[in-house]
């Protein structure tokens, strides 16, 4: 927050498969979001709660998108609940996409949003649901061991514009606590920290996850996780769609939901989910920075 900021800050929440978020609109650029400002946000007992922070700036106002605002008007500044901030939220770019469209910024059914992990294309399906070309996965070879409790196992490191490891479970709840993040070697393969996916078999290309989010501890859905699932999931069902010409799609339960991703023949990630505007409101500057009298103001 900057010391300017006396008036009332609207705020918005949203979530797809339950993976929640606070928006917070700011074409501008005027609104400062230090980590402590985030996490207060997101903070589900003394704050409004939420896995993340959609900040939604125009590109041209944002010094990380600017060089992208020619083919995307809006940039997805996205924070983790920590404060952190992620290059990509798979998520959350159906649920900027849906506040976009809620906020009467968009007209058309199709957006281009900047992230930092590149520009992705978003459609607004006429079911309700929302599809996000996600780009190309990347699997680098370097292997990593993911621990809970006395159970270890090795896990497939994939990159969606994040870092995520995936490991093949026997059950879900091996997984155990997930609040705490499963320690996993070698640390050097993930500098920035990992996103960590547990994932069990339901039938022909259809899998569960669970995942502990880097920056959120365990949340109820990632969608750069279930992209990240389906990929390593058809790596090791001996499915590579740059090799066959056919796309494979895998459905990917969550705790809040289902997602489908689908992977075509030039390697391009497709997801689609739903993605909703639940509330909104109003916050007082002062409360976010750490005074007392709270002043939230909300519609459901
Ligand atoms: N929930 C998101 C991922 C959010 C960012 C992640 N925690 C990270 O730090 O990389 C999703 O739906 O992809």
């Amino acid at each position: 927050m900057t010391s300017a900021q006396t008036s009332p800050i609207a705020f918005l929440k949203g979530h797809g498969t339950e993976n929640d978020f606070v928006i917070v609109p700011d074409p501008d650029n005027g609104i400062d979001l230090p980590a402590a400002v985030v996490a207060r946000l997101c903070d589900r007992r003394a704050g409004i709660g939420g896995d993340g922070v959609l900040h939604v700036v125009r590109s041209a106002a944002h010094p990380e998108a600017r060089a992208m605002a020619d083919e995307a008007e809006w940039f997805m500044d996205y924070r983790n609940a920590d404060g952190s901030v992620a290059e990509m939220c798979g998520n959350g770019v159906r649920v900027f996409a849906r506040y976009l469209e809620h906020a009467g910024l968009i007209t058309a059914g199709e957006v281009a949003v900047a992230t930092r992990g590149g520009v992705k294309r978003v459609h607004l399906d006429k079911d309700g649901s929302v599809t996000v070309s996600m780009g190309r996965a990347l699997l680098p070879e370097a292997g990593v061991t993911v621990t809970v409790g006395d159970r270890s196992w090795p896990a497939r490191n994939v990159n969606m514009g994040n870092p995520h490891a995936v490991a093949f479970v026997d059950s879900l709840d091996h997984a155990g606590d997930l609040h705490a993040e499963p320690p996993y070697s070698p640390a050097e393969v993930y500098p920035d920290g990992v996103n960590i996916e547990f994932v069990v078999d339901r039938g022909p290309r259809h899998v569960a996850m669970r995942v502990h989010e880097r920056g959120a501890a365990e949340t109820r859905s990632c969608g750069t996780g279930a992209c990240a699932v389906a990929v390593a999931t058809a790596r090791r069902d001996g499915a590579d769609p740059a090799e066959t010409g056919a796309p494979v799609t895998y459905t990917v339960d969550v705790l809040g939901g289902t997602l489908l991703i689908t992977e075509h023949p030039d390697g391009a990630v497709e997801m689609t989910g739903p993605a909703v505007i639940v509330a909104e409101g109003t916050v007082d500057p002062d409360w976010l920075v750490g005074g007392t009298a709270g002043n939230v103001t909300a519609t459901a």
